[in-house]
């Protein structure tokens, strides 16, 4: 199968892509894929790394407000279309795949203008805007929650869940956490703001930094964000350096590896991560961001709470100790360990990407 697919922005909606594209290839190896996204996003950084084939289009977001910007995204939508149809005509795909992101609206739609098969995944609740228009040209609309079917037209809509979640869970946590040379033996919590990182979450780390060495079981991995980093590694060291058990990066490439091998995640509710801490029923502490469309992500937040999976901490009662203190109460209690992790796999939907490729291959071009 010759696959066309598209998404962007942030990872949470180039990692499912990425995930597909690994289970079409497992199932057939000789399959050619290009992906479709625009430069200013992170795929154009990612999605190369992984040796995929990447081309560009430009294109930007609509408003949600009246503004004249919109209009300049008619304009640049339609110019968008016009390229992704040549690339798409040249590339010759089976089927065109979207995840996400307003990238996927030129994509998609001219793949559907073309008459070839197109299916949409959407990770979260409440869709985007990009998925809502599309869902009107596509063959299929896969869904994370059947709580978003509501949203598309029914009969062309699926649950599916999120197929990062099967390629996390079949990941192998000891390479991960070798890959960080992180020392043996202790309790490994992994603390990321999102696929970009957040300032909250990282004022609180800097905050808490100098109470770590009395917590010398734990092993903290930090990720800051790319655009974070060295601002925050300066401002920790400003606070009597990095602590001992504490490694930070800017960024973790393999982050399927190293959730499966931390026991505890510190992070956002976005929809991508929240599919992979179900798939391994990891024990989290969810920060949602505020600063989501319909606040998307504290509901994400509440839906895992209400199960007795996660912990949510909201943004204004958000401070290093606060935090630590969470850390902590969650740790120290092997039986509220073992709780969390299994209301949290009860969530998880591991078969995802197999119940994709299979929509897949029914849909795509023979
Ligand atoms: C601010 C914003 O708009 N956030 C949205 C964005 O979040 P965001 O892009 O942060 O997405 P998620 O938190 O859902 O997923 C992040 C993805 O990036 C990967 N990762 C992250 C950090 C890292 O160092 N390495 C790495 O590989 C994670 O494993 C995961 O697959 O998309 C999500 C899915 O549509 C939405 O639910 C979020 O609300």
């Amino acid at each position: 199968m010759n696959i066309v697919i598209s998404g962007g922005g942030t990872g949470g909606h180039i990692y499912p892509a990425l995930a597909l594209i690994k289970e079409i290839k497992r199932h057939e190896p000789d399959s050619r894929v290009l992906y479709i996204g625009t430069e200013r996003g992170l795929e154009a950084e990612i999605v190369p790394k992984e040796g995929i084939p990447f081309e560009s289009v430009y294109i930007t977001g609509f408003k949600r407000s009246l503004s004249f910007e919109n209009v300049k995204t008619i304009a640049r939508f339609l110019k968008a279309t016009r390229r992704a149809k040549r690339l798409i005509r040249e590339f010759k795909p089976d089927v065109v795949v979207g995840t996400g992101g307003y990238v996927c609206g030129p994509v998609v739609y001219a793949a559907s203008t073309l008459g070839i098969p197109t299916l949409i995944h959407e990770q979260n609740v409440i869709p985007g805007l990009t998925n809502k228009f599309l869902s009107r040209y596509t063959e299929r609309v896969a869904v994370t929650f059947s709580g978003s079917a509501s949203y598309f037209p029914r009969a062309k809509t699926i649950v599916t869940g999120n197929p990062r979640a099967t390629e996390v869970a079949r990941a192998d946590g000891c390479v991960g956490l070798a890959s960080l040379s992180v020392p043996p033996g202790k309790k490994y919590v992994l603390i990321v703001g999102g696929s970009r990182g957040a300032k909250a979450i990282n004022e609180a780390v800097i905050d808490m930094a100098s109470s770590l060495s009395g917590y010398p079981d734990y092993h903290f991995i930090y990720v800051t964000g790319e655009v974070h980093y060295e601002k925050t590694l300066e401002a920790i060291r400003g606070t009597g350096g990095i602590p001992e058990n504490m490694t930070v990066r800017p960024f973790i490439y393999n982050m399927p590896e190293v959730l499966a091998g931390i026991d505890l995640i510190v992070n956002r509710a976005g929809a991508s991560f929240l599919a992979e801490i179900t798939a391994l029923g990891l024990p989290s502490i969810l920060i949602p961001s505020p600063y989501v469309t319909n606040n998307h992500q504290e509901k994400n937040a509440r839906w895992l709470e209400e199960q007795g999976a996660a912990r949510v901490i909201l943004e204004p009662q958000l401070n290093g100790a606060a935090l630590l203190v969470e850390i902590d109460t969650v740790l120290r209690d092997d039986g509220r360990v073992q709780a969390m992790r299994r209301a949290a796999k009860a969530l998880g939907q591991p078969e995802a990407a197999t119940l994709v490729y299979n929509e897949l291959k029914m849909i795509a071009r023979a």
